[in-house]
């Protein structure tokens, strides 16, 4: 990345759902907490929880190619191709009733993110960054016990790489507002969440809460 000039900033509200939708991103490294977090968000602050990793797992299980690709993509740590990633994600935001959204583990990379704001149409509110040390994300990953066929030595590691390459830099170009120490209890976290969240502008679209 040369600048932040290479990012997608300009607004296109050209599109009905978008001039509605509220978007957060949710980002950090793998075990870094997100997955912990954000029901609690959802609970609090009425948005829904969109987990993308989740939703391309579900693509696995449908016997598509994609599927397959995505299956492998997952087991290499590998960041699945912008538009795959992206149809699947505009339907889920398309078939909810809901237009306020936490969208946690997405976008992985700059591609990632001029793909979503081309075909989407929103710039987030704001990316709430889960900043926790790796060694505290490898003991987690590796405890974890979830049954994620990621979650095992080889894969942690390429995991990581892919973090630091690729995700950092997006992370970096957003403003630091959204900055959290997710090396803290959970309920310590969330105190931290609920301040960003609560300090959200009033005439923000995702200001409300429940
Ligand atoms: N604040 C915390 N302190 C200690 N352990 C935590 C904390 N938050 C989450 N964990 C644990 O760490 C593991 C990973 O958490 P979680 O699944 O929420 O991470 P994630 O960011 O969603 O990871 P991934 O990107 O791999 O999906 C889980 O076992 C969870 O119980
Ligand atoms: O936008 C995304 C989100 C996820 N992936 C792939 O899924 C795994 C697991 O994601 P988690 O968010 O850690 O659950 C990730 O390693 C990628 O392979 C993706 O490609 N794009
Ligand atoms: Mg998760």
């Amino acid at each position: 990345m040369e600048s932040p000039g290479e990012f997608p900033t300009q607004k296109d509200t050209s599109k009905n759902f978008s001039n509605e939708a509220s978007v957060v991103f949710v980002l950090g490294g793998p075990a870094s907490g997100k997955g912990t977090q954000c029901p609690k968000i959802v609970e609090h602050f009425g948005f829904t929880h969109l987990c993308v990793g989740e939703l391309l797992e579900e693509e696995t299980k449908s016997g598509s190619e994609n599927g397959k690709m995505i299956r492998n993509f997952k087991l290499e740590g590998k960041i699945v191709p912008s538009e795959v990633t992206v149809g699947i994600l505009q339907q889920a935001m398309q078939q909810s009733e809901n237009k306020k959204f936490i969208i946690d583990g997405f976008p992985r990379n700059e591609e990632n993110l001029a793909t979503f704001e081309k075909t989407v149409k929103v710039e987030p509110e704001f990316v709430l960054f889960f900043d926790c040390p790796e060694e505290e994300l490898k003991r987690r990953l590796l405890n974890r016990n979830q049954g994620r066929a990621d979650d095992n030595p080889v894969t942690i590691e390429k995991r990581l790489k892919v973090f630091k390459e690729s995700t950092l830099p997006v992370i970096n170009y957003y403003s630091s507002k959204g900055k959290i120490n997710a090396q803290r209890s959970v309920e310590q976290v969330f105190e931290d969440i609920r301040n960003v969240f609560s300090k959200l502008n009033p005439g923000s679209k995702g200001a409300s809460t429940i």
